[in-house]
């Protein structure tokens, strides 16, 4: 039942590891109500249910490898459907993570009305997934893993925003500011879509 989301108002999430998706989304959802999927988060309950596809992801995630794409593609399907007729709007966080990603959401949900892309430095997102990892929990919160996950965001992912960018739909956020300031400039954003 695709139809019920084709008209859906959808805004890609994307920045690399740490840069403050999941922070800034958390703020939309209170104040414009969307719904928040995080790529991420799908794919750890998957893991956390304990079933064999987690098994196989949890060795993927942990060496910070991308998961296949039709695994997590079929996630967020499932999920915005399940929501359909509740949701104002959907965030999409940590998704497109390369171009391929984002042309097959295309195909098989719709496009995307805005990107916002998060951006801080690579040192400021190594320093706060050291942080986070005190206490996430999170196996791939430690610094091999954050080395590698940095590496395929520069390799893989900012080629999507370079792709949207020729759309007119990018807006850059500059994350490096305290997490007020760049709500802000989020919400400038959002507004702009209404
Ligand atoms: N579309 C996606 C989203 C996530 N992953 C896998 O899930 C891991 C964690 O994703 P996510 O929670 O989005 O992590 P980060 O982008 O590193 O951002 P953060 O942890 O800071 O939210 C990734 O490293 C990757 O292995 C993936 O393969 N494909
Ligand atoms: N100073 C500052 N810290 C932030 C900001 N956004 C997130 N953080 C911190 O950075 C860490 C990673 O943020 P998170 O939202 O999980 O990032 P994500 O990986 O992109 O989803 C969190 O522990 C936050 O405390 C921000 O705008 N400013
Ligand atoms: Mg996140």
């Amino acid at each position: 039942m695709a139809d019920k989301i084709k008209n859906a108002k959808i805004v890609f999430v994307v920045g690399g590891p740490g840069s403050g998706k999941g922070t800034q989304c958390e703020k939309i959802v209170a104040k414009y109500g969307y719904t928040h999927l995080s790529s991420g988060d799908l794919l750890r309950a998957e893991v956390a249910s304990g079933s064999e596809r987690g098994k196989q992801l949890q060795a993927i995630m942990q060496k910070g490898e991308l998961v296949p794409l039709d695994t997590v593609l079929d996630m967020i399907k499932d999920a915005m459907i399940a929501k359909a007729d509740v949701s104002k709007g959907y965030l999409i966080d940590g998704y497109p993570r390369e171009v391929k990603q984002g042309e097959e959401f295309e195909k098989k949900i719709g496009a995307p009305a805005l990107l916002l892309y998060i951006d801080a430095k690579g040192e400021t997102m190594v320093k706060r997934l050291m942080k986070r990892g005190e206490t996430s929990g999170r196996a791939d919160d430690n610094e091999e893993t954050i080395k590698k996950r940095l590496d395929l965001y520069y390799k893989a992912t900012e080629p999507v925003i370079a792709f949207y960018e020729q759309r007119g739909i990018v807006r850059k956020i500059n994350s490096e500011l305290p997490v007020d300031e760049v709500f802000a400039i989020v919400e400038k954003a959002i507004d702009e879509l209404k």
